[in-house]
This record gives structure tokens, C-alpha cells and sequence, in this order.
């Protein structure tokens, strides 16, 4: 995919992604929507190195995050500073297609809701990535954490692509390896150590679309 969001040739590194959310919250627990765009650039070159079966949810978070840098460096860019803020100002300035879609099919805050949901579905994956058995299956751990998660928010054919697609996903090994980050006790060593800032900034975005009502933009 030739996209100057996410360069080809660059190589994904476990390490680059964890620094990058690490950098996510701000002391008073507020999300910096450009290290959490930098977080999902990482991992979109993840997916790039997995083939081009999974061109077509490449692209999907590559338009959303082109999107988001959109705003981030536009004449507004410094409303849209922390997740926090950019929802304050999109509401304040109706700026959100709160119950269908309209005026603002494009808004930070739908947009980033969609990458919210799939950063659901990647802590449910990585739990299971890394507390698997050296025989565990990743299409299979892949296909549950996307049922439990993203998967109620697509239609049927898109359920049926990715379904597809996690069948293509090399196996457990492999996958460790493409992180970059050693022996496969190592990447499960950083997984541990990712997960729970994932998991913090995933509640604490949650908890803001839940506070704003705003968890089924259209
Ligand atoms: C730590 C590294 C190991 C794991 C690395 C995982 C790398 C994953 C990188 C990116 C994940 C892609 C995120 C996809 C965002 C999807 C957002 C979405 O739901 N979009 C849909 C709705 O958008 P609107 O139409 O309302 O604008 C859109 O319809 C979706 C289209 C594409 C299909 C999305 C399927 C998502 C499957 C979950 C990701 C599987 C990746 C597997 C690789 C391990």
C-alpha cells in the first residue's frame, strides 16, 4: 500500500507501538490524539507486512486515521489536542451527526469511535496472543476476540471478508516474529507490559463516549 500516512517500508517494531502509547495519556488522564494516531500508524504497518489479503481493513484505518491528521493539523488542529478536547469542541460546535448521518459524515469523534472499537478487538487479541499455548491457533484467537468485539458493528459482508482474511494469518511463531522483539517468551514479556496501557486508554475513551452518549454515532 502506497500511503505517506504509513510507509512501506518501514519495519513494524512491538517496542515502537508500546513507547507510542505509553506517550498516550496525559497526566490528568486525558488521551494525546496524535500519539494515539501515531499508535494506530504503527500497527497498520503491522498488518501491511501481513499481506495483501488485508489491503481492504488497511485502507479502512488508513482513511480514518488521514482523517484524524486532518484535523490534527488543520486551522483547528489545537481543539483537537486530546480525545477530550476534540469531543468538547465537535459537541460545543455541532459538529457531530449524533443520530444519523448528515451534515458531518466525517466528524473526529465517529471517526476515531470506529478505531476505538478495533482497539477493543486488538486487547482481547493480544490477551489471547499472549496467553496462548505454542500450538494456540492466532486465526482462531483473532476470529474470537473480533465476535466478542468489532464484529457487531459489521454488516454481514464485511464479517464474511475478515472472517476470510484471520484464515490467512500466519501461524502463532511467525506472528511473534514479525514483532521484532526477540525470543517469543520476550514478546510475550512486552505483551504484558502493552496490554494494560491499552487498556487504560481504551476505558478511559469508553468511559467519554458513555459520558456523551455518543457510544452509537452513526
Ligand atoms: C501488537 C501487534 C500485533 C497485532 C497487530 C494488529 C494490527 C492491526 C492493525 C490494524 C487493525 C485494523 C483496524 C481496523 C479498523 C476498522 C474500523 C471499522 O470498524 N471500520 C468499519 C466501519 O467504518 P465506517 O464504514 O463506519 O466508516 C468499516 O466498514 C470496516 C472496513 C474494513 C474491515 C474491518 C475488519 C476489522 C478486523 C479487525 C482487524 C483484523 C486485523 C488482523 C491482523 C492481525
Amino acid at each position: 500500500m502506497a500511503d505517506s500516512v504509513v510507509a512501506e517500508d518501514q519495519k513494524f517494531s512491538l517496542k515502537e507501538v508500546l513507547d507510542t502509547f505509553k506517550l498516550c495519556l496525559t497526566e490528568n488522564k486525558e488521551v494525546y490524539l496524535e500519539h494515539y494516531v501515531a499508535g494506530w500508524r504503527g500497527l497498520v504497518k503491522f498488518l501491511n507486512s501481513l499481506g495483501s489479503v488485508f489491503g481492504f481493513i488497511s485502507k479502512d484505518a488508513v482513511n480514518k486515521i488521514k482523517i484524524l491528521v486532518g484535523y490534527l493539523e488543520g486551522d483547528n488542529g489545537s481543539q483537537y489536542v486530546t480525545i477530550q478536547s476534540m469531543m468538547k469542541y465537535e459537541l460545543d460546535s455541532g459538529l457531530v451527526d449524533l443520530t444519523k448521518r448528515g451534515n458531518h459524515p466525517e466528524s473526529g469523534c465517529r471517526t476515531l469511535l470506529r478505531l476505538h472499537r478495533a482497539l477493543r478487538w486488538l486487547e482481547l487479541f493480544l490477551e489471547r496472543l499472549r496467553t496462548s499455548s505454542e500450538d494456540g491457533k492466532t486465526s482462531v484467537m483473532c476470529a474470537d476476540a473480533y465476535n466478542e468485539s468489532l464484529a457487531q458493528h459489521h454488516p454481514w459482508v464485511i464479517r464474511k471478508a475478515a472472517g476470510m482474511a484471520f484464515c490467512m494469518l500466519p501461524g502463532r511463531l511467525a506472528f511473534l516474529e514479525v514483532m521484532n522483539v526477540g525470543t517469543p517468551e520476550q514478546v510475550v514479556a512486552m505483551l504484558g507490559e502493552a496490554l494494560p496501557l491499552i487498556s487504560e486508554v481504551y476505558q478511559i475513551t469508553e468511559e467519554l463516549y458513555a459520558q456523551n452518549n455518543m457510544l452509537d454515532l452513526p
